[in-house]
């Protein structure tokens, strides 16, 4: 496999007349974790069941594991796992029996059973039936299930909606130590928390385009609301050092600084700079960033939904 695990170019889709992707480029390093995020309809899941070989393209080029999706369909599935946002478990059949049915299907080795029940933590339900889970075991049972067959990119499309606090930290967990393993993922998220704790990188796709991309720290960084924060000892100094800082305001406090800035490296050493050369000197400093929601919030005009 090339380094990127996906690649994707000029990529469109229609539904009738509605066009729903409208020439998307994107490229996901094996081994990460790429977080695609947009307010609902915005096209993830048609991105997904495309990238997954579900459906067909109307145009542009799409590479998994290397393998061309149209071309190469077969090839793709062989090296991918797809979890849904419904979980795929038969609720009739008990945790282990779905599992050996994925076995049976990928013609793996029933070997791996005990060891995924184990590591999902699902050895003692094993053999109930799938009806008397919860959310998360059953979404752990999803994931213990696309784990089957040793895929080495795996699709998760909205994979802790639903679930409460903690089943989504379990979940966090278990896809950072996929990822510490090589495998590379791909996540569509509703919460902007997940993308920000899991994602290396992550694209918002709104109207068919994709609006922006960049680690969760390039994308706060992009929309205004960052700043630093300088505390000074007394405050004749803030004040003095607030005549040497373009846009500086004052808190209520009189000794603290709020100095608007894009939360970079070369503006901080410029402030740095600034105030050195002046003699001041600032007790305490913070870089304050953005969260993701006003991120999303700039960049598609909407909030984001919590259906
Ligand atoms: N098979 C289809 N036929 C017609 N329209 C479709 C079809 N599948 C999706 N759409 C439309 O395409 C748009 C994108 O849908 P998609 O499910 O990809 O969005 P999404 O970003 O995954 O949204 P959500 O967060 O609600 O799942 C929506 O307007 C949807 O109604």
């Amino acid at each position: 496999m090339s380094d990127s695990a996906i690649e994707v170019s000029g990529l469109r889709k229609a539904f009738g007349t509605r066009v729903v992707l409208d020439g998307i480029d994107l490229q996901v390093p094996a081994g990460t974790v790429f977080s695609l995020l947009g307010p609902n309809g915005a096209g993830k899941t048609t991105t997904v069941n495309i990238l997954t070989t579900l459906i067909q393209a109307d145009g542009g080029s799409v590479r998994v594991a290397g393998r061309d999706v149209i071309r190469d369909a077969k090839g793709v599935r062989a090296h991918i796992g797809v979890t849904g946002q419904f979980a795929a478990v038969d609720d009739l059949l008990t945790g282990q029996e779905n599992l050996q049915l994925m076995v049976d299907l990928k013609r793996a080795d029933s070997a791996v059973i005990p060891g995924l029940l184990e590591r999902f933590d699902l050895t003692g339900a094993a053999r109930k039936p799938v009806a008397t889970y919860s959310g998360g075991m059953r979404r752990k049972l999803d994931l213990a299930m696309t784990l089957v067959g040793g895929p080495r990119i795996i699709f998760l499309d909205e994979p802790t909606t639903g679930l409460d606090p903690r089943s989504r930290r379990t979940m966090w967990d278990i896809i950072r130590d996929l990822v510490a393993g090589g495998v590379t993922i791909f996540l569509t998220t509703q919460y902007l928390e997940e993308a920000d704790q899991l994602a290396d990188r992550i694209a918002v796709l709104d109207q068919g385009r994709l609006v922006a991309q960049g680690t969760p720290a390039q994308l706060k960084r992009q929309i205004p609301g960052s700043h630093v924060r300088l505390r000074f000892s007394a405050a004749p100094e803030a004040e003095a050092a607030a005549g040497l800082l373009p846009g500086a305001t004052r808190d209520e406090d009189g000794v603290t600084l709020r100095v608007p800035g894009d939360g970079g490296t070369a503006s901080l050493r410029d402030l740095l700079n600034r105030l050195d050369d002046h003699g001041a000197h600032a007790e305490e400093l913070s870089v304050h960033t953005p969260d993701l929601d006003d991120v999303f919030l700039a960049l598609t005009g909407r909030e984001v939904s919590t259906r």
